[in-house]
C-alpha cells in the first residue's frame, strides 16, 4: 500500500471500473463451479444474474435440494461439470479437499481454475492454497481470486462492505478474464500480479486493522503516561503532603487532564514526520532518494494518528462539558456562594477571569472544528471526492497550483509518492 498516502487507491494496478457494470455478453462462455456449498451457491446467484450460464460439479449432484440454486442452473457430476466448462471453473471447496480432484486433471487441462480458499492461519510462511493447487493441477491456469468477498457480499451483489477483489496468476490471459468476470459482476478487480502474491491475498480476510497496530499502541502508552503524572501531581502527592482527599478526580477530571495532553501530543506526531522527511530533503539535496524505513512507516500511519487524535480531543470536549454536571461542581459552587455571602461580598465579577475563560473555551472549540475538518477530509470516501487542489489545500492550508506546484507523480511507487507528499508540506 503506498505508504503515507490515502488518496491513492489501496493497491497499486487497480482495473477502476465504471460505476455501472459493464454489459455482459449474452453469449457469454459457462462457467463450472466446483463443490455445491454455500460460496458455490452464492456464485452462482451473482453469475446468472450477470448473464452467465453456470454449471454445478457436485460428488452428489442428485442430492442437491430443489431451489437450492437458482433455476437455469445445471446441477451435474464433477466430470461432466467439467467437461461442459469452456474455459472458467471456480474451485468453490475446502483446500484439504483438492488432492479429491486430481482425476479431472485431463478434463481441466488448459481452462482457468479459480481458487477462492481462505488461509486458516496468518503468515504461516507455507505455500499458499492456491500454489498448491497449481502443483496438483499444472497443465491448468490457476488463478487466486473472491476470497476477500463473503459468500453475502457476493449475494447481494456488493452493495455493502468492499467491493474489492484481489486477483492474482502467473497467466496474465487467464487473470484478464477472470478480472473482467469480476468487473461484470459489479467487484473493483486490483491486479495484484504473480501467484505468489497469493499469499498475502490468503492472509488478507484474516488481519485485523492492519495499519491501526502502531497507532493505538502509541496512543495507549501515551494515556498511561499522563494518566500516572496527573495521578501523581493532582491526586497524590495532594494527599501526601497535605492530607487532601483528591481521589473522587480520578473518573472524570484526571482523565480529561489527560485527553488534551495525548491529543496533542498525538497531532504532534502526525506533523514531525513530515518535518523530519522534509529536512532529511533538504540536508541530502535532493527528493527522490528513499526515506529510511521507520520514516516511511510512520509516514503511512499519519491518518490513523490523527484520527486518534481527533477521537482524544472529541473526548475531552464531551468530559469538559459535563464538568459542571457532577455533583462534586454542585458542592463546589454552593460552598463558594455561601463563603461570599458570609465576606459579604455581592459581586463577584471579574473581568480578567472571564475574558480569559471565554477565549480558552472559543480557542478550544476552534481547534476541535479545524481538527474535525482535517479528519473528515482524510477519509477517503471524502478525501475523493476533492480535487487534488482541494484536498491539499484544506489539509495543509496551501494551493498548490497556485504555488505552480504540480500533481502528485503518476507513480506506482508507494515510496515516490510519499516523498513527494512530504515534499509538498504537512497534512494528514
Ligand atoms: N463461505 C464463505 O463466505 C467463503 C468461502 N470461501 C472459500 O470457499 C470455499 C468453499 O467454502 P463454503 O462453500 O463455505 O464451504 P461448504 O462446506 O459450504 O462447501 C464445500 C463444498 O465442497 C464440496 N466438496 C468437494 N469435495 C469434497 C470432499 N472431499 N469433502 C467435502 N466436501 C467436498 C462439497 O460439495 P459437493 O458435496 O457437491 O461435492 C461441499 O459442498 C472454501 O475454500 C472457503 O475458504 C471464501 C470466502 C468466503
Ligand atoms: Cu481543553
Amino acid at each position: 500500500m503506498p505508504l503515507g498516502d490515502m488518496r491513492t487507491p489501496l493497491l497499486s494496478n487497480s482495473f477502476d471500473v465504471p460505476e455501472e457494470p459493464l454489459p455482459c455478453d449474452p453469449g457469454n462462455p459457462t462457467v463450472g463451479i466446483l463443490g455445491s456449498g454455500d460460496y458455490s451457491r452464492s456464485l452462482a446467484v451473482r453469475l446468472v444474474a450477470c448473464g452467465y450460464r453456470v454449471v454445478v460439479g457436485s460428488r452428489n449432484p442428485k442430492h442437491i435440494a430443489i431451489g437450492q440454486f437458482p433455476d437455469g442452473v445445471q446441477l451435474l457430476t464433477q466430470r461432466e461439470a467439467m467437461v461442459g466448462t469452456e474455459k472458467v471453473v471456480f474451485a468453490a471447496l475446502y483446500p484439504e479437499h483438492y488432492h479429491t480432484l486430481v482425476g479431472l486433471r485431463d478434463v481441466l487441462a488448459g481452462k482457468v481454475l479459480v481458487d477462492v480458499s481462505n488461509a486458516t492461519k496468518l503468515n504461516s510462511g507455507e505455500p499458499s492454497n492456491a500454489e498448491r493447487l497449481a502443483e496438483l493441477f499444472p497443465e491448468s491456469r490457476v488463478v487466486k481470486g473472491f476470497n476477500v468477498v463473503s459468500a453475502w457480499a457476493l449475494q447481494t451483489g456488493a452493495h455493502d462492505g468492499s467491493r474489492q477483489v484481489l486477483i492474482s496468476s502467473d497467466y496474465p490471459e487467464a487473470k484478464r478474464t477472470v478480472i473482467q468476470l469480476a468487473r461484470c459482476m459489479s467487484f473493483l478487480a486490483v491486479d495484484m500480479g504473480g501467484l505468489a502474491s497469493s499469499r498475502h491475498i490468503e492472509d488478507a480476510p484474516l488481519r485485523l486493522f492492519p495499519s491501526w497496530g502502531g497507532p493505538l499502541m502509541v496512543t495507549f502508552l501515551l494515556i498511561l503516561f499522563f494518566y500516572g503524572y496527573n495521578f501523581l501531581r493532582g491526586v497524590l502527592m495532594p494527599y501526601l503532603s497535605r492530607g487532601q482527599n483528591n481521589f473522587y478526580q480520578l473518573p472524570l477530571e484526571t482523565v480529561n487532564e489527560t485527553l488534551p495532553a495525548v491529543a496533542l501530543v498525538i497531532l504532534a506526531l502526525v506533523y514531525l514526520p513530515g518535518l523530519w522527511a522534509a529536512a532529511l530533503q533538504l540536508v541530502r539535496g535532493t527528493k527522490y532518494s528513499r526515506f529510511p524505513g521507520w520514516l516511511d512507516h510512520w509516514m503511512g500511519r499519519r491518518k490513523q494518528l490523527g484520527l486518534l487524535s481527533f477521537l482524544c480531543a472529541g473526548l475531552h470536549a464531551v468530559y469538559s462539558m459535563c464538568l459542571t454536571l457532577r455533583k462534586a461542581s454542585q458542592y463546589r459552587l454552593l460552598d463558594a456562594a455561601y463563603r461570599q455571602v458570609k465576606a459579604g461580598v455581592e459581586h463577584s465579577w471579574e473581568e480578567t477571569q472571564v475574558w480569559r475563560s471565554d477565549l480558552y473555551l472559543s480557542s478550544g472549540i476552534l481547534g476541535l472544528g479545524v481538527l474535525t475538518l482535517l479528519a473528515i477530509t482524510s477519509l477517503p470516501s471524502v478525501g475523493n471526492a476533492l480535487s487534488w487542489r482541494e484536498f491539499t489545500f484544506v489539509q495543509t492550508g496551501k494551493d498548490t497550483s497556485r504555488l505552480g506546484e504540480s500533481m502528485p507523480p503518476p507513480s506506482s511507487d508507494p515510496r515516490g509518492h510519499s516523498q513527494w507528499r512530504a515534499a509538498q508540506g504537512l497534512e494528514w
